[in-house]
């Protein structure tokens, strides 16, 4: 039925008018009464729904999810416990934000395992999966690790956990990661790797007394530098993606908090690390997943044909590169936001220091998983990724005793049993 199905059979100027303005009447009163109907909704909504947390400083939409979840007696015992070394006097009390990621999750067991008392802090945002970091969240609490679940930009939560636990340290891991999203959601990379850093290094700066503080940067900060391997002296001003940049900005604010608080500050630049509980949008996690469902993986190579490269390195080496780092911080010079001395501050590079180009790595996956992976060929995109990464790791060998030892195939190998594992035991995900 057409709109002029409504006219009259006889239209005279006036009595359509009359009726139009008939209709419009109806359609008005109509529109009232649904409007009213949904603002008394609305209304009815906010009175029941609970007043929003003060303490929520939360502007990225992909930790929205993690409404805080802190506070009372228990919760203060289970911190108080989960950050105790095991010999009271002796060892680490640390504070691992990013916990339930990836490099958080092992690094934590590690410190866990040796002894030191480690409290974990993780908005458990969507970036990907969030059942493989509550995973990851059981596998910590079997270690004696409690993840508190709150966000690096909830000021007070952060105050809170230094009034009920005095940190030698903090290991900062919580990020944004990956170099390709950066350009759908670039306000991401702005609130967790600048905003987050800034609101953790002003809690630690205030803190009585100063933790030491170990960082995650990344490789991607040499951008397009030519020259390699990358070194700790070369040039960083030339970022390819946003990740990037604001890894490179987390770097000059360290330096900043450094110098006018003394706090202690060290800077890892993590290479394209890999291994078993990895990152599913990591290249190596998904082809494997590819790869075993048949589906077409897209191999990006130069632009002069060439293959593109990276300096995979193994997730058990990079442990022991950010131990090497927390062991040797010095203390902060700071307390309570006053400086009383210059502190440390350092810049590692953590690679593999032998670059394996991506079509070496498929053929490694190939022969682990049995099978031979469907392949496009791809010249590389303009969204943020490099050639190639290659480490020179002399600073970090003599300064944190770093040493990788896992190759290529042989953190694969490990990867991939535990992927098979894994996903056997989930096959319902
Ligand atoms: O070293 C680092 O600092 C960075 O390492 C990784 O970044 P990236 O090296 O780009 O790792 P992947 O995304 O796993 O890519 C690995 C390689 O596979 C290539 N690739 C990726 C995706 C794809 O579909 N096809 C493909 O050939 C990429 O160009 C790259 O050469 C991490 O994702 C970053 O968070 C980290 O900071």
């Amino acid at each position: 039925m057409s709109h002029l199905d409504d006219l009259p059979s006889t239209p005279g100027k006036y009595k359509t008018d009359k009726v139009l303005h008939h209709h419009r009447y109806l359609r008005l009163s109509k529109l009232t009464l649904w409007a009213s109907l949904f603002l008394a909704l609305f209304l009815f909504y906010l009175l029941l729904s609970p007043p929003p947390s003060p303490s929520r400083r939360n502007l990225n939409d992909s930790s929205a999810s993690s409404a805080a979840k802190y506070g009372g007696s228990h919760w203060e015992k289970q911190v108080r416990k989960s950050s105790r070394p095991r010999t009271p006097h002796n060892g680490l009390t640390v504070l691992v934000t990013g916990a339930s990621g990836f490099v958080g999750t092992h690094v934590s067991i590690a410190l866990r395992r040796r002894g030191d008392g480690v409290l974990g802090l993780d908005n458990f945002n969507r970036y990907y999966d969030p059942k493989l970091k509550r995973a990851r969240q059981g596998l910590l609490e079997r270690s004696g690790v409690f993840v508190v679940e709150g966000d690096i930009n909830d000021v007070i939560l952060l105050k809170k956990l230094f009034d009920v636990v005095l940190f030698t340290h903090v290991m900062h891991l919580a990020a944004q990661a990956g170099v390709r999203y950066a350009m759908q959601n670039p306000g991401s990379y702005v609130n967790s790797n600048i905003a987050g850093f800034v609101s953790l290094l002003e809690v630690a700066k205030s803190a009585n007394p100063q933790p030491s503080i170990v960082w995650a940067s990344s490789s991607s900060v040499y951008g397009l530098n030519s020259k390699v391997p990358f070194s700790e002296k070369d040039r960083t001003d030339q970022p390819a993606s946003l990740y990037a940049a604001t890894k490179k900005a987390g770097e000059g604010i360290a330096h900043t908090y450094n110098h006018i608080y003394g706090l202690s500050l060290t800077g890892l630049r993590f290479f394209t690390v890999y291994g078993p509980w990895g990152r599913p949008d990591m290249a190596y996690f998904f082809f494997t997943k590819d790869i075993l469902k048949g589906k077409t993986i897209t191999v990006f190579e130069s632009p002069d044909k060439g293959s593109v490269a990276r300096d995979f390195t193994y997730i058990d080496d990079i442990v022991k590169g950010c131990l090497g780092a927390l062991d040797t911080a010095g203390k902060s010079t700071g307390s309570g936001g006053k400086k009383k001395g210059p502190a440390m501050f350092r810049i590692y590079n953590l690679g593999n220091t032998s670059p394996v180009p991506v079509t070496k790595l498929v053929t490694i996956l190939e022969k682990l998983l049995k099978m031979k992976a469907k392949k496009k060929v791809m010249p590389l995109p303009r969204n943020g990724d490099v050639e190639f990464t290659h480490a020179n790791i002399t600073l970090a060998q003599a300064e944190l005793g770093y040493k990788p030892s896992v190759d290529l195939e042989a953190g694969l190998k490990k990867f991939v049993k535990w992927y098979m594992g894994f996903y056997k035991k989930k096959s319902s995900w």
